[in-house]
């Protein structure tokens, strides 16, 4: 078992499930945001989570989404977790977690050290953060973007709860961003994609192992 997780969001195809579980992965994300060329429909992450094996967490990825938009998704596919990736304020983060009994993560975009304060704030009420990249202004999606952000700036930082570093990784640069980070979660998609939308089954696995290969700079706690 790798020491480092590894979430790979923005799965399209069964196949790719297969993939993912195979090379090692912790989490598997399917996007439910319709400008997204990873959008998934309910019944096609219905599908990918039906074959997901035991030890392969599914999450649904959400933006700004009504209790109606989420109750279709929780009713119809089998999750373990929502990611909230959105403007969805701590008390959005805490009404889902008890409407769903589902671990929530709630993603931070981060440019610059104004931006670390909201982690801290929500990870006071998530289960978990995604310290991701902030999207350029103007931006399309609020993630997926494949863009990093200046790691120095959160290296060595904790929050009061678990996180997952994210943005622009890939399997050239996970290991370092680990080492800098001392994440112990890791997440990516443009990163393991031969083209917006579809993933490369060799790209997967050369970054599971390439995270799971590093050797953090800063402890880990
Ligand atoms: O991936 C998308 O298309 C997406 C769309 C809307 C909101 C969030 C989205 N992705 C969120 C993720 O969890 C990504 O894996 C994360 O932002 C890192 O993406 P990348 O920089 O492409 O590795």
């Amino acid at each position: 078992m790798p020491d480092v997780s590894v979430k790979i969001c923005g799965l399209t195809r069964e196949s790719d499930v297969a993939v993912v579980a195979a090379a090692g992965a912790r989490y598997c994300g399917f996007v439910f945001f319709e400008k997204s060329p990873r959008c998934v429909t309910l019944p096609q992450a219905r599908t990918m989570a039906l074959a997901a094996p035991p030890g392969l967490a599914k999450v649904a990825l959400t933006v700004n989404a009504s209790d109606a938009e989420l109750d279709e998704i929780v009713e119809t596919v089998p999750l373990d977790m929502l990611q909230l990736h959105g403007r969805e304020t701590p008390e959005r983060v805490a009404e889902v977690r008890a409407r769903y009994g589902l671990p929530v993560m709630r993603a931070v975009g981060v440019a610059t050290e104004a931006d670390l304060p909201a982690l801290s704030e929500f990870g006071r009420v998530a289960d978990q953060l995604l310290v991701d990249a902030k999207p350029a202004p103007g931006a399309d999606l609020p993630g997926g973007n494949g863009l990093a952000f200046d790691w120095r700036l959160i290296a060595g930082r904790r929050w009061p709860c678990p996180w997952m570093l994210a943005g622009g990784l890939t399997p050239q640069n996970v290991a370092r961003a680990i080492e800098m980070t001392g994440a112990r979660q890791v997440d990516v998609s443009s990163g393991v994609e031969e083209a917006p939308g579809r993933k490369d089954p060799g790209r997967i696995e050369a970054f599971v192992k390439a995270a799971s290969q590093s050797v953090p700079a800063v402890p880990r706690l």
